[in-house]
């Protein structure tokens, strides 16, 4: 029998009202098992089902809103976001409770709908879980090898290609049209650095192969659902109802990625077997990292949906935190036009005119340095870090944190936190000078890297990249 579309709309929101009436009998009971004889830390008031997303200062950032809420409630808060709890850390104290002295418990990721999209299932190295072997072996090879201080310099060229690449192309622009679109060219530099690590020299630059091309597109619509907030994530009964789209955005992007980054990791396979032995003895199938993760063997061994998920996080951690950085740097700069100036001149007394900068010169720019040590405190690309999570209910100062918890470190209250920093809102390089601060995290209360078990494994390239660009 055809039905007509009002009955089967009906039908939905029939669904809609049980499944909100079970959350409610659900949420009353799970909130009373929570909170019997337990101290947890402080927060806004929450109800069944919605928690306290009806009294959240509306209309900010995520750290704007929650570093808000932490002057009313303190430096650890408790809110319950939909049915879901959310630790928010705002000081260095709670940072380093959560980072270094509960490190491990706290060293898992909470899943979310578009997490489980973009690392395949959990399989990528952001959110594989701490106490995965596969992911420990990974992380090991990632900080010893494909990330390690020699693997960095051996990739010197590369990097230097890129900006060359990204300085002609302006040149270009400017000779062309009188004007050049310098966000662009960021952006694009960001990418193709990530690229070029990734896949090989031959990969990155301005003009993409069309694969790197459909890839990008791709990745930058995934990376726009990654800063949506997701109604399934709050209030996960009502997910088959996908109410914003969210999920079949995701499920089609999925399927194009899973094309575009197989494509490429055949290709490589196939690069691998042309290969004659003396290329291969002289290291030439491991000279970038798709490379050198096909060659893992026995128990290292990395799937498809492993190789993928690697792929995608290094394209996120790496691009959009240079192509960011860079640009607020940039931002402050033309700002203030006396330390634009004051930059120049350290430039042209320790580099001149007739070359570039190169990475050894970059010990000797130290106000160039504190441009980067200070765009990383005001502006870090990952302000709230990437959510930590931990699997049993645990005691954090005093305070019981319950089971399946997503904890979130606010580098924005941390670097705005008037006891460590004077004039914390000012960009101002200098308050560096004769400090003993260092990106490493040694202070918690400047620690733009993270810290710990999953701190980032990126973070010489990272600074390295900042510099050169
Ligand atoms: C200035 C540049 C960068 C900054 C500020 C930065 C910052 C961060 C932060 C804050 C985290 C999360 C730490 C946590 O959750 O506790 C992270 C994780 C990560 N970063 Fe970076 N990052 C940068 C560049 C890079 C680069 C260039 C790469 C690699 C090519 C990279 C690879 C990663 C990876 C793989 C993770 C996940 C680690 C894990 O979950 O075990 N990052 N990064």
């Amino acid at each position: 029998m055809r039905r007509t579309i009002e009955e089967m709309v009906g039908d939905v929101w029939i669904w809609v009202l049980i499944t909100m009436v079970v959350a409610v009998i659900v949420g009353v009971g799970i909130d009373k098992k929570t909170k019997r004889g337990l101290k947890l830390p402080p927060g806004p008031p929450a109800w069944p089902v919605v928690g306290c997303l009806a009294s959240l200062p509306a209309g900010h950032p995520p750290e704007v809103m929650f570093a808000k809420l932490a002057e009313k409630h303190g430096e650890l808060m408790l809110l319950w976001l939909g049915s879901k709890p959310y630790v928010v850390a705002s000081s260095a104290r709670m940072a380093m409770e959560f980072l270094k002295r509960h490190d491990q418990e706290f060293a898992n990721r909470p899943m979310s709908v578009v997490r489980e999209y973009v690392s395949f299932k959990g399989n990528s190295i952001i959110s594989m879980s701490a106490s995965d072997p596969k992911y420990q072996r990974l992380r090991r090879t990632f900080v010893m090898e494909l990330l390690s201080p020699k693997k960095i310099a051996a990739t010197r060229d590369l990097r230097k290609d890129q900006v060359l690449k990204m300085l002609r192309a302006i040149r270009e622009d400017l000779d062309a049209k009188h004007e050049a679109n310098f966000t662009e060219a960021v952006l694009t530099l960001g990418m193709s650095l990530s690229i070029g690590l990734l896949f090989g020299r031959d990969y990155g630059g301005k003009v993409f192969s069309e694969e790197i091309q459909t890839l990008v597109l791709t990745f930058k619509t995934m990376v726009k659902y990654l800063s949506m907030i997701n109604i399934s994530d709050l209030i996960p009964s009502l997910r088959w109802l996908d109410l914003q789209g969210i999920e079949r955005g995701l499920g089609l992007g999925e399927v194009q990625l899973r094309k575009s980054i197989m494509a490429l990791i055949e290709q490589k396979r196939l690069d691998k077997i042309r290969l004659s032995s003396d290329e291969i003895e002289s290291g030439a199938c491991q000279r970038d990292i798709l490379s050198k993760l096909l060659s893992l063997e026995g128990e290292d061994r990395l799937d498809d949906d492993q190789l993928m998920g690697v792929v995608f996080a290094l394209m996120l951690a790496g691009s959009d935190s240079i192509s960011r950085g860079v640009g607020r740097a940039m931002q402050e700069l033309l700002k203030q036009p006396l330390l634009h100036q004051r930059a120049l001149d350290e430039l042209d007394e320790v580099v001149g005119r007739r070359r570039l900068v190169e990475e050894s010169d970059i010990s000797s720019l130290p106000l160039i340095n504190n441009i980067i040590k200070e765009t990383l405190r005001l502006h870090p690309p990952a302000q709230l870090l990437i959510p930590h999570g931990n699997v049993e209910q645990c005691e954090v100062a005093g305070y019981h944190i319950p089971a399946r918890s997503t904890v979130l470190v606010n580098l924005y209250a941390l670097s705005r936190d008037p006891s460590f920093w004077n004039s914390p809102l000012e960009f101002a390089p200098d308050r560096f000078v004769d400090s003993n601060l260092t990106v490493q995290g040694s202070d918690f209360h400047y620690i733009p890297f993270g810290y710990g078990r999953r701190g980032c494994p990126g973070l010489n390239l990272g600074g390295l990249d900042y510099c050169t660009v």
